[in-house]
């Protein structure tokens, strides 16, 4: 049995807006989806333990699966199988679709901001193009998996599947995705954030990626927060990078895609660390917080407000 295991990521800055192109800063996150493969006797089946489902397929049916035909939660995995099996037998010369089964599940709280899906079906395509011992390139990877949560999603940036394929920290411009700047890498791995699990989503990512896309204010919006990236590029110090946390959160608001609790969650960061702002498309989900030395006030306040979970973030290389 082969087994792969994907990180998952924070959006530091650009959440929305780098779906219409601008700039976004992100960091692989070390919490992991596993993918466990293994040679089956005469199906595809895929375990998919956090749904508590399986899904079983004869490999000839595989290539003209119906995406649409399946419920919402499916549609990451299924698609990235359906993609993944396409693109081997197409360009890399695989020949026999030999039937495996994949195991997969999760230490990502799933639809809460933090690229589960991006991560799940980053791990399918490598597990599944490992199980074949077929090498995808990160290039390769990177352009199949965003191809996934496009198709899935409707719309669709880059940034989740080129951080979490890549790992440590990355810039988005103009929908390329790039190395961070050394000296920018350097402060910001200086900086500890606390990711927080703020609530249960009310609307998934394609949903709200989708109800921003259509508002009349999203340009001048999301000028405002490319503004905010090209000074983040100057920024050395911890209580600037946090005010422009602030200033990003405060524009997202803006799409009405913030809840009460997370931005109770951001005024906590505000108050009793650097800042704080959502992370990921919102509606619900995480908040991430710039701290400072002392956490002990921002933790009460966090018990306070009643979060779902705290995680101490740790970059994944
Ligand atoms: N471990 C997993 N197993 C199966 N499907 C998953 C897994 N993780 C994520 N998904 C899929 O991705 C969806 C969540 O994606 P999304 O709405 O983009 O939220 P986020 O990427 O912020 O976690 C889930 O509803 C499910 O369809
Ligand atoms: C809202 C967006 O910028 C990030 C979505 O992140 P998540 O699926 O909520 O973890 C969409 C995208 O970049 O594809
Ligand atoms: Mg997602």
């Amino acid at each position: 049995m082969n087994t792969i295991k994907t990180p998952s990521k924070i959006i530091l800055f650009g959440e929305h807006a780098v779906v219409d192109g601008y700039p976004a800063i992100s960091m692989a996150l070390d919490l992991k989806t596993t993918g466990e493969i293994e040679e089956n006797f005469d199906t595809i089946s895929i375990d998919l333990v956090d749904l508590n489902e399986i899904f079983e397929i004869t490999p000839e049916l595989i290539k003209n699966l119906e995406i649409s035909n399946f419920s919402p939660a499916l549609k990451y995995v299924i698609c990235a199988v359906k993609s993944v099996i396409f693109y081997l037998s197409e360009f890399k010369n695989l020949k026999e679709i030999k039937p495996f089964k994949l195991k997969l599940y999760s230490e990502i709280p799933l639809s809460c901001g933090l690229g589960s899906s991006a991560s799940v079906v980053v791990t399918v395509i490598r597990s599944i193009s490992n199980f074949y011992g077929i090498e995808l390139d990160n290039d390769e990877t990177i352009n199949l998996a965003y191809s996934v949560e496009k198709e899935v999603q409707g719309r669709a940036s880059v940034t989740d599947t080129a951080t979490i394929s890549l790992g440590g920290m990355i810039e988005i411009i103009n929908g390329k995705y790039k190395p961070m700047p050394k000296d920018l890498e350097e402060f910001i791995k200086t900086c500890k954030f606390l990711v927080v699990n703020v609530e249960e989503r009310t609307r998934k990512t394609a949903e709200l990626v989708h109800d921003v896309s259509k508002h009349p204010e999203k340009e001048q919006i999301f000028e405002e927060i490319g503004k905010i990236i090209q000074n983040v590029r100057q920024v050395t110090d911890k209580a600037e990078l946090g005010k422009l946390m602030n200033e990003n959160h405060e524009l997202l608001k803006k799409f009405g895609i913030s809840t009460e609790k997370l931005d109770l969650v951001a005024k906590a960061g505000q108050k009793y660390a650097y800042g704080g702002k959502l992370t990921g498309a919102g509606g619900g989900g995480s908040a991430i917080i710039l701290l400072k030395e002392d956490r002990e006030e921002l933790l009460k306040e966090l018990k306070k407000i009643g979060v779902i979970g705290i995680y101490e973030c740790k970059m994944a290389n």
